[in-house]
């Protein structure tokens, strides 16, 4: 294989990543979302700003008319309960029976036992992807052996410090594995279909982490990029969901005063984003590609 230059995958990527952009803008996947009562609102908003269509259908008396419409299933377990529980599990069944990517954002999984149990569960049912902070992702690999500590729905761990744990988890579930934080971190496991890959996007700002439920909305914006990609290349969709959002922060944030104004030129920026913005602005390391 030759080895690529910096130059050479980064604007790789930049082509990669638009691609995905302008496809998820084209065919404007239906997004069911099944997400806790914080994020509905900033969920929705992201969904449409990026160009997909959210629908908040979580009661699964509904589920045999409305989910073959859609085109990819997000699960959130941020307010959990366990009637919201069978229904995210009717939900991922029914996605997994009719071939559609579903999603998990296993918001404080390491917070409590039921949490944890639950997520668990969920994993077992195959989500294509799974992204969460680096506490939710050590959390979910390390369960059985110990709970940690935890901050709730925060992280208390840096990104860098779940690359081992994202890719434990990767290979035990089959699952592609997003970490996000200062640096969010993507991999796979070579027993799945997108082979054995690992990829950091550099992207973003510290103040997301002041706005409640961005990291439900960035889960869900893997959902849309996932739903309108080739599902081979689920994985480079999630890459790009990730690094869209966080490109989207960093012009957001320039014209921002704190977190409330953020939050408004988030949501703006990830609407106008255009190439030339994308490509100043990208920055990712790791292969765009199989590298087989
Ligand atoms: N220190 C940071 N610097 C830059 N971007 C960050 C930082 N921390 C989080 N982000 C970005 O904020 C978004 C939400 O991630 P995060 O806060 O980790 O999720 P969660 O809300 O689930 O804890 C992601 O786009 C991530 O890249
Ligand atoms: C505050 C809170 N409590 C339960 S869910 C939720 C939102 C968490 O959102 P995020 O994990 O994206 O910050
Ligand atoms: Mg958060």
């Amino acid at each position: 294989m030759e080895m690529k230059t910096n130059k050479e995958e980064e604007v790789e990527w930049a082509t990669t990543v638009w691609s995905h952009l302008t496809a998820l803008r084209d065919r404007s996947p239906l997004i069911q979302c099944i997400t806790n009562f914080v994020s509905m609102d900033l969920v929705a908003n992201t969904l449409l700003s990026a160009g997909a269509s959210p629908a908040m259908i979580h009661s699964q008396q509904e589920f045999s008319d409305f989910t073959p419409h859609a085109h990819a299933l997000y699960v959130n377990v941020g307010t959990l309960s366990p009637d919201w529980l069978s229904s995210m599990k009717a939900a991922a069944l029914l996605a997994n029976d009719l071939r559609k990517p579903w999603v998990l954002d296993p918001v404080a999984a390491g917070s409590s036992q039921f949490r944890l149990n639950a997520c668990l569960e969920l994993l077992l049912l195959k989500p294509t992807v799974i992204r969460g902070n680096a506490s939710e992702i050590i959390a979910l690999s390390q369960a059985g052996i110990d709970m940690g500590p935890t901050k709730g729905v925060d992280s208390c761990h840096e990104s860098m410090d779940a690359v081992e744990a994202a890719k434990f988890l990767a290979e035990k579930s089959g699952s592609i594995v997003a970490v996000s934080g200062a640096v969010d971190i993507i991999c796979s496991s070579k027993s799945i279909t997108h082979g054995d890959r690992l990829v950091f996007v550099h992207n973003g700002v510290p103040m997301l982490q002041k706005i409640t439920a961005t990291g439900c909305a960035v889960t869900a914006l893997i959902a849309a990029f996932v739903a309108a990609a080739d599902p081979l290349h689920a994985f480079d969709a999630t890459v790009s969901a990730l690094s869209v959002f966080a490109i989207a922060g960093e012009m957001g944030m320039e014209l921002a005063k704190g977190p409330a104004s953020l939050r408004m030129h988030l949501i703006d920026s990830l609407y106008g984003l255009d190439q030339p913005a994308l490509l100043s602005r990208i920055n990712i390391t790791g292969l765009s590609c199989h590298n087989t």
